[in-house]
Formats: C-alpha cells, structure tokens, sequence
C-alpha cells in the first residue's frame, strides 16, 4: 500500500477518519494505493467537508433515526418525508450565495440527501430547484411573486391547503419505490389562468394578441425553451450514479467478508476471490468511477448552459450548446438508470439471501433508482433525441462541406468517419488489449459504422414506408437505439480517457484508475460484440477471445484494490444503512445486531393461537359442487 506524504496525511486525517480494523483490513493492506488519496483526489477538501457537515447533522439529529429495513406505512413514510424536508429547509446547508460560488455543491447536496433517502431529495429539490429554476429560468420579473410563495409553501389556500376554487388535487397512490414522496394530479374546471402566469422569456402575446419573440431563429427560441428542461435529466445521471456506488459499496465489502468454500478443507475462502464474483461486481465498479466523472464534468457543461440562459446570450454557439447538452443528457440518462438498474440487481444477488434482506438496502436502492429509466422522459423515447441529433449530421460528413464541431467536441471525431470506417482491429495480445486506446478506437470506428448503417436504414425505410413517422420508428432498433448508446458510452469512455491519462492525475493513482478506465471501457464495447464483428472492424476468433480474457485479467488485478475503490466513495455507515457493508466489516455481527432490534423480533405472532386451537381440518368446508 503506498501512504500519503506526512503533510497531506494530516489534512486527510481531519476529513477522513481512519477505517475501523476488521475483516475487511487484509484487503485494505492488500491496496495498491491509499483511499484517502484517491478519496481527495476524486472531491476538494471544501466538498468534502460539506458532505461531512450533512452526513454528521443528519446523524445527530433524531428526526433523521431508522431502523434498517422497517417498512413504513405510507402515511407515516410521507410524514416524516415532509418534516425531515422541512428540517432540511431549517438547516439550509446551502445558501444562495454559497450555490452562486460553487454551483457542483447543489449536485452535492442532492447526492448526500439521496444517500440518505431519494424520497426526502426529491421531494426537496423538486420544490427548491425543478419547480422554482423551471419559472425563474422561462419566467421574467412578473412571476417572483410565483417563486416568493413557492419559497414560503404557498404550491394552494395556506391557510386552509385546501386547493383553489375549481382545481381538484389527489394522490395517485403507492408507487414501486420513492414512496415517502406523494406524486399528485391535478384538474382544473373553468379555471382562468391569468395572462400574466405566462411564462415569457422566450415569447410573450401581447395584449392585442400578438405574438413577439426576441429570438429570430425559432431553433435558438425552441432550444432556449426547452434547454432549462435538461437540468432534470443532467442531474439524475449523477443521482444514479450515487446508487450505483451504494450499491457496488454493499456487494464488495459483503463479498470480501463473505466466506464460501475453498481449494482446501481447511479454510474458507472470501467470495469476492471467485473470478465468477469478481467478473459480476468489479465493472460495475469500474462504471461507477466513470460513469461519476462524465456526470460532475457534465454538470459543469450544464452550469454553462444556465448562465448563459440567464445573461440572454442568443449566441449561435448558445445555442449549439443547448443541442449538445441535450443530445449527451438524452442517452446519457438511459445508459446511467440502466447501468444503475442493472448493476444493484447483480448486486442484491451477489449478496446472495443477504442481499434479499430489506435491512441490507439493496432492495431500496434498486427500487428507489427504478423511476430514473422513465422519468424526464422514458430512456427508450429519450435515445431518439440522440439519434437525431447525429443523424442531422450526416449531410455535412458525406459531403465534406463543413467541419463537424460542437461547443464540447463530442462530434469532433467524426471529421475522421471516412477514415475510422475503413479502419480495423489490430491488438493481437490481451497485453495490447489492456491499453484502453484499443477499446476507444473501437468505439470510434463502432459510431461511426452505426451512424452509416442506420441514416441508410432511415432512407430505406423512408422509401418502402408511407410516411416519415414509420420510416423512423422502424429504424430504432439493432439501429438508432444502438447509435444512441454507442455515442454516449464513446462519450464518457473519452472522458474518462483523458482525465485518467492526464499528467496531473497523481502518479499514485494513475495505474488503478487506468486499469478501471479500460476495464469500462472493454466491459461495455463486448456488449457489441456482435456489431463489431457483423461490420468486419473484427474477424476471425482472436478479438472476441482477447477482449475477453482482457476483462477477466483485468478483474483479477483490481480485486485486491476492490475494497479501497469503494472506500474512496463509499458515505459513512448511518447514511449506507446496510449491516453487512458496514466499515468495519464485521458482517455477522452487524447483521445479528440489526435482527435482534427488529421489532418483536423474539416474539410469537399476536395470531398464535390460530396455530394451536383452531387447527384447520383438511377438506373442510366441503365443495358445493
Ligand atoms: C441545477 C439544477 C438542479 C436540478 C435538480 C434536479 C433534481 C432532479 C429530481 C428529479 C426528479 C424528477 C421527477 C420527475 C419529473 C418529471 O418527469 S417531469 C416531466 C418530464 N417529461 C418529460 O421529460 C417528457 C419527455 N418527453 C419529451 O421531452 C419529448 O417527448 C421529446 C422526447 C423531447 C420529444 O418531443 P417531440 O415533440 O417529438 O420533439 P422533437 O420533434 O423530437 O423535437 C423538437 C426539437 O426540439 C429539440 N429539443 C427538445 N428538447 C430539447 C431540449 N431539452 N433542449 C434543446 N432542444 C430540445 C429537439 O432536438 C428538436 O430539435 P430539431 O431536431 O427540430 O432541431
Ligand atoms: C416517480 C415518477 C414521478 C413523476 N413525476 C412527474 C412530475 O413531477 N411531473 C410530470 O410532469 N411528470 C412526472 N412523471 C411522469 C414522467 O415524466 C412520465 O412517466 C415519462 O415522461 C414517460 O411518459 P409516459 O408515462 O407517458 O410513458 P408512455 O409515453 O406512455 O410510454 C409507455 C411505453 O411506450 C413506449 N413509447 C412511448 N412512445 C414511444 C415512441 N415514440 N417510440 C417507441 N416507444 C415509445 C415507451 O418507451 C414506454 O415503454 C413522473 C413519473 C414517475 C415514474
């Protein structure tokens, strides 16, 4: 294990205190680098002890206690939603001001109360940030009124919170995860909507009935309309991408604590050595990691998007960036809900009968991630905005007319498509393939061939169908969708390239987290591995054999830093709420002390005497028939 220089350990030491010894210490020993480095290098020390300031105030606070795997009833879950969001409110752990000099503290924010309990940073951060940037951002001076009383729980008569003359409000019912937050509907009867409630930044009608914009181009006034709407989808990339670390945190300490069988009689080995194990839990690690990355620095490229609305930039390049943004957060939603989905489902089952314990919270976690894959817009809608997006640039690639650029250059690679196409894959070792270039041309080569299979589908099914509309809905699948996908993993894989690659990444941590990079990289191009191999980028049985057997190798070299990797992200034990993925890896303990809390947990049923007096006599009542 490499240790940090004395100076820095005592900055570390003051935000991260050290782990508890246990079982799980053999792994830690085992690391190739040291968590606290890896943990400040990931986040500065001030967000770092921001995140600390939340997690200790929440646990502090006995409104904020519970009991591992309680099942709420509804009622009461909504209630205690409501006051730990109002307590939320009280704490204000984020000023304006504070947001104002370091907006990637809201991510923050929404992160740490999600950690806790998705239901309370919803319901929070859609009443403070969705609802409230939604009319400030489309909005102008006219609606603050709107805003103050959103600020002071005005969203019906205050008083009374009965609701409006004419509007009828409900409650839709128990959902399949989320369920401390209410979703409602609303009717309206002859309700008049005052002229000034128009939201008018973008276009206003006036008195007369005339309709005037500021905005000549109606694709900027479309963009700037709709571009507030992509916060939404930008911020659930990193909400998932939180469960995604609860998860991978539970199933790795479970598995490195976890003993089952062994070469010999004698002892017992953890699971996490079984390569099986290891090939199901470490890229979903390894996604984690990057997938984490893509979604602070695409904050960042949103924060940009909003100053700009804000200031009223009508620049083309505004605007381009708008398309982008929403291009990247409409496929990088769907692969993030979906890796999320995916990997807390391998989890809860590689935690075996453990990880179907409610109390160990995988469970929740999957549940609770769940609506991500439909909400701002179902995943398989959403690729759709991808696809077209690229598709708009075909023209300009076949005839070489002008130059393929965006405000963040996710398309410039595609200057090269005549060329990438006519590449093909030339590692003929594992060694080659465990360079992560190798799965980053690949990826290349593999938008480019999707962007060309699937603009020919288009026109194909342009020509056979009767109309436009059919012609693209019979070009989604094994076609736009897979583009979609391909783009954004491209996308995120390049990132995540360059940011591990980068001279200034700590000579330290660079080899472990290049070897993530190209396990993520690797573990997501073998998904295609059927296109790759349909367009001719691989032949023979030499590239399948060697991506492959690169993954497992490079499974079994993180397996021993598996644990430090989630120590780095992984929230203190009160906000993970999960016995057998506590620090101190005493699994059994933990979980016999949880079980023996639960509520009459020693006790016979209140019904046992059914059991003993009434017994049932077999065939009894008789059929009538
Ligand atoms: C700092 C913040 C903190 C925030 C803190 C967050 C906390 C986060 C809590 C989450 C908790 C969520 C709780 C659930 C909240 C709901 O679910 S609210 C409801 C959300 N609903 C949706 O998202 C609906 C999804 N559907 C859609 O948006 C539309 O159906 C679609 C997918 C855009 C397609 O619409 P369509 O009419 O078929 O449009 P289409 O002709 O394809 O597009 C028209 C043009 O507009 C463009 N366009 C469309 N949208 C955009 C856009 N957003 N930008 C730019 N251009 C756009 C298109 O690219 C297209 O351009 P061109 O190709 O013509 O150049
Ligand atoms: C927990 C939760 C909270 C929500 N909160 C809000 C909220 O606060 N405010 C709000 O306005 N909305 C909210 N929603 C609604 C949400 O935005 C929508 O559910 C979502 O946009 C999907 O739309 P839909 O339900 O109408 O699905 P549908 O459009 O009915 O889709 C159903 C199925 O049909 C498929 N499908 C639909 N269109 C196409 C197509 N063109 N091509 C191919 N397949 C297609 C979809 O992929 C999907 O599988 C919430 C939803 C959830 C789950």
């Amino acid at each position: 294990m490499i240790t940090a220089s004395k100076s820095d350990a005592v900055s570390q030491d003051g935000l991260l205190p050290d782990l508890p010894n246990g079982p799980l210490s053999e792994y830690r020993r085992k690391a190739s680098f040291n968590w606290k480095d890896m943990a400040m290098f990931l986040e500065d020390e001030d967000i770092i002890a921001f995140k600390n300031k939340i997690f200790s105030t929440l646990e502090s606070d006995p409104l904020f206690y519970r009991q591992p795997g309680v099942d709420l009833p509804l009622e009461k879950y909504r209630e205690l939603t409501f006051l730990r969001c109002k307590k939320i409110f009280e704490y204000n752990f984020l000023t304006f001001e504070a947001t104002m000099e370091k907006p990637q503290k809201m991510l923050v924010l929404i992160n740490c109360l999600g950690m806790y309990d998705w239901s309370l940073s919803t319901k929070y951060f859609l009443d403070t940030q969705v609802f409230g940037v939604a009319i400030g951002n489309t909005g102008s001076e006219r609606h603050e009124t709107i805003l103050h009383q959103t600020q002071n729980m005005e969203i019906r008569n205050p008083k009374t919170l009965l609701p409006m003359p004419g509007v009828m409000v409900g409650d839709i019912g128990r959902k399949l995860g989320q369920n401390g937050l209410d979703n409602g509907f609303a009717m309206f009867h002859n309700v008049r909507i005052p002229y000034e409630n128009l939201l008018n930044r973008t276009g206003d009608i006036s008195s007369s009935g005339n309709y005037t914009s500021a905005y000549k181009d109606p694709k900027q006034r479309l963009g700037a309309s709709l571009g507030t709407l992509s916060s939404g989808r930008v911020s659930i990339i990193s909400m998932v991408v939180t469960n995604l670390k609860l998860a991978i945190t539970i199933a790795i300490r479970f598995s490195a604590t976890r003993r089952q069988f062994g070469p010999t009689e004698k002892e017992e080995i953890p699971v996490l050595e079984y390569q099986l194990q290891q090939w199901r839990l470490i890229p979903y690690l390894a996604a984690a990691y990057a997938l984490d990355y893509f979604s602070v620095g695409f904050f960042f490229n949103l924060i940009e998007l909003q100053i700009g609305i804000l200031m009223k930039d009508r620049s083309p390049r505004q605007a381009e960036l708008g398309k982008e943004i929403h291009a990247l957060s409409c496929a990088g939603k769907p692969l993030a809900s979906w890796t999320a989905q995916h990997g807390a489902q391998e989890c809860r089952e590689a935690c075996g009968g453990h990880g179907f314990l409610a109390m160990n919270r995988l469970g929740d976690i999957r549940n609770d991630n769940d609506p991500n894959c439909t909400y701002e817009g179902d995943n398989n809608v959403l690729l759709q905005q991808t696809s077209n997006y690229l598709l708009g640039l075909v023209q300009s690639i076949h005839e070489d007319n002008a130059p393929c650029e965006s405000p963040l250059g996710s398309i410039h690679f595609l200057n090269d498509y005549k060329t990438i196409l006519k590449r093909k894959f030339t590692a003929s070792t594992i060694r080659e393939c465990l360079d992560c270039a190798v799965a980053l041309d690949a990826y290349k080569w593999l938008v480019c061939y999707l962007l060309r299979e699937s603009h020919d589908k288009l026109q194909q099914e342009k020509q056979r169908a009767a109309n436009d509309f059919d012609a693209r809905n019979n070009s989604q699948v094994y076609y736009c969708r897979s583009l979609a996908l391909a783009f954004i993993e491209h996308t995120v894989l390049q990132r995540y390239y360059d940011y591990t690659h980068d001279p200034s990444t700590p000579g330290s941590l660079q080899p472990v987290l290049k070897k993530l990079c190209c396990l993520y990289g690797l573990w997501s191009l073998n998904k295609h591995i059927a296109v790759l191999y349909q367009g001719g980028y691989f032949a023979g049985e030499l590239p399948g054999r060697i991506v492959q057997d690169a993954i497992l190798d490079l499974c079994a070299q993180l397996k021993d830093d598996a644990v430090s990797l989630v120590d780095a992200i992984a929230p203190p034990d009160f906000i993970l709420n999960s016995p057998i993925a506590k620090a101190d890896g005493e699994l059994y303990k933990n979980l016999w002390s949880a079980v023996l809390q639960g509520e009459k947990v020693l006790e016979r049923p209140s019904w046992w005497p059914e059991f003993c007096c009434n017994k049932p006599v077999i065939g009894k009542p008789r059929s009538q028939l």
